[in-house]
């Protein structure tokens, strides 16, 4: 890498954060200067209609890079609005790569920026995401979901696909601009959007390790965030040629769990646990008929027990009923299993060190890739999802659901 050379732009997607976005905008400084004394630096703040002080916080932060401001309205825009539009500026700014960072992660450092900056050198799109260690209660969506799919259709094992850290070169930048996109891209889909799709055109993925991270607890968006995450995916999937093999596993076996665990909020976790019963109610023939796995589903105290098991061919039904069509139900009928899943897993770890756990982890997303291959699913766009996003079944059942579609 010519370290002293050329455009670096951090970008900071950001909506009411202004508790943290100082200390991230001022580590993405700190490190930029490390990493490119003489360079020409950018902090780009991303904000879509935050009603806090975080605009104000980021313009009264000293730093030596300089500072660029995009904003956009509340309605109607989500994450991935504010990475469209960091992605936008750093091309206006003739950057020489991007990197970004959550303005909610409370554990950034400068030596982020170093790492990210150099796995991303190359003229061919490269695009480098996060290796660290997460508490066991927290990554759900990617552990039981993104991982695992990921795995069977592009036989990929990623660790972080979503983390929301990650770096891309001036190619890859270019090359994003071509991907079509699904409105749930404008919102929590952006990430697995950028991941899926590199994966999906063969681009290199380089995974960095960062320490830790910690952020705010994601799990009281967990009737949306994952939604809004399988809608992208989904959509990619479909526009692949064909369920890839597996590749060798590069980096060895995953170590991303932390020995940090803070379990979930009891009462945040019984209300998410009814929601998803009222689901399941109310839509029990549909998620039969699509998931014949689920047949032989078992109560438990949170709902239904869904274990390491069948979790993986519970996965593999989804994957064939988006290849058969039926896009909105297989995307919300998987949440509500998914929930259940991610209370099961729970309880299956108690008691497990943090190496068994990602034992467990690794079996699931192998199991899953399994699972999926042995169903001979036939992809190559022979059908597509709606582009437009809605909450679709889960209207009605998700207390902190938006009003309108696509406002999150
Ligand atoms: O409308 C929004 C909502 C969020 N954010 C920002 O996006 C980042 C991540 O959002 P957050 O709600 O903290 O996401 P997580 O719950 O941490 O979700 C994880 O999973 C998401 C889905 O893949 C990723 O986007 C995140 O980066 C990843 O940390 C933060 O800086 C937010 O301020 C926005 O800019 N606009
Ligand atoms: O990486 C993830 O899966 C996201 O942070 C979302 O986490 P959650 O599944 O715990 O909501």
């Amino acid at each position: 890498m010519t370290r002293n050379s050329g455009v670096t732009v951090v970008g900071i997607p950001a909506r009411d954060e202004e508790r943290t976005v100082r200390g991230v905008a001022e580590a993405a400084d700190a490190g930029l200067r490390l990493a490119f004394p003489h360079g020409d630096n950018a902090v780009v703040l991303a904000d879509n209609g935050s009603t806090d002080g975080t605009v104000a916080r980021f313009a009264g932060t000293p730093l030596r890079a300089r500072k660029v401001v995009a904003r956009s309205g509340r309605e109607g825009t989500g994450k991935g609005t504010n990475v469209l539009a960091v992605f936008d500026r750093a091309r206006e700014l003739g950057a020489d790569r991007l990197l970004l960072l959550d303005a909610d992660v409370r554990s950034a450092e400068p030596g982020w920026v170093g790492a990210l900056a150099e796995a991303v050198d190359g003229d061919e799109p490269v695009m480098a995401l996060p290796c660290y260690r997460r508490d066991r209660y927290e990554a759900n969506t990617t552990n039981h979901l993104v991982s695992p799919l990921l795995a069977a259709v592009y036989g990929a094992h990623v660790q972080q696909p979503i983390g929301g850290e990650f770096a891309f070169n001036r190619a890859f930048l270019e090359r994003a601009a071509t991907w079509e996109r699904p409105d749930s891209a404008q919102l929590y889909g952006i990430d697995v959007w950028l991941t899926a799709n590199a994966l999906r055109e063969g681009l290199r993925l380089v995974e960095v390790p960062l320490g830790r991270k910690l952020h705010n607890s994601p799990f009281p968006k967990i009737l949306r965030l994952p939604q809004q995450v399988l809608d992208s995916l989904f959509h990619v999937v479909l526009a692949t040629d064909r369920v890839r093999d597996a590749a060798p596993r590069g980096s060895g076996l995953r170590q991303a769990v932390d020995v940090a665990a803070v379990p979930q909020d009891p009462a945040v976790v019984a209300r998410v646990a009814d929601a998803v019963g009222r689901y399941l109610a109310a839509h029990r023939g549909d998620v039969l008929a699509l998931f014949p796995a689920a047949r032989g589903l078992v109560a438990a105290p949170w709902g239904l027990r869904v274990d390491a098991g069948v979790w993986p061919e519970l996965l593999a039904d989804a994957v064939v009923a988006l290849s058969e069509g039926w896009f909105t139900s297989a995307r919300d009928h998987l949440v509500a299993l998914y929930v259940n899943r991610v209370m099961t897993f729970w309880d299956e770890i108690e008691g497990l060190d943090g190496a068994a756990v990602d034992a467990v982890l690794d079996r699931q997303a192998v199991e899953t890739a399994r699972a999926v291959a042995g169903r001979g699913v036939e992809l190559g766009g022979r059908v597509t999802g709606p582009g437009a996003f809605h909450v679709g079944h889960w209207s009605g059942f998700n207390a902190d659901e938006p009003a309108r579609g696509l406002a999150v």
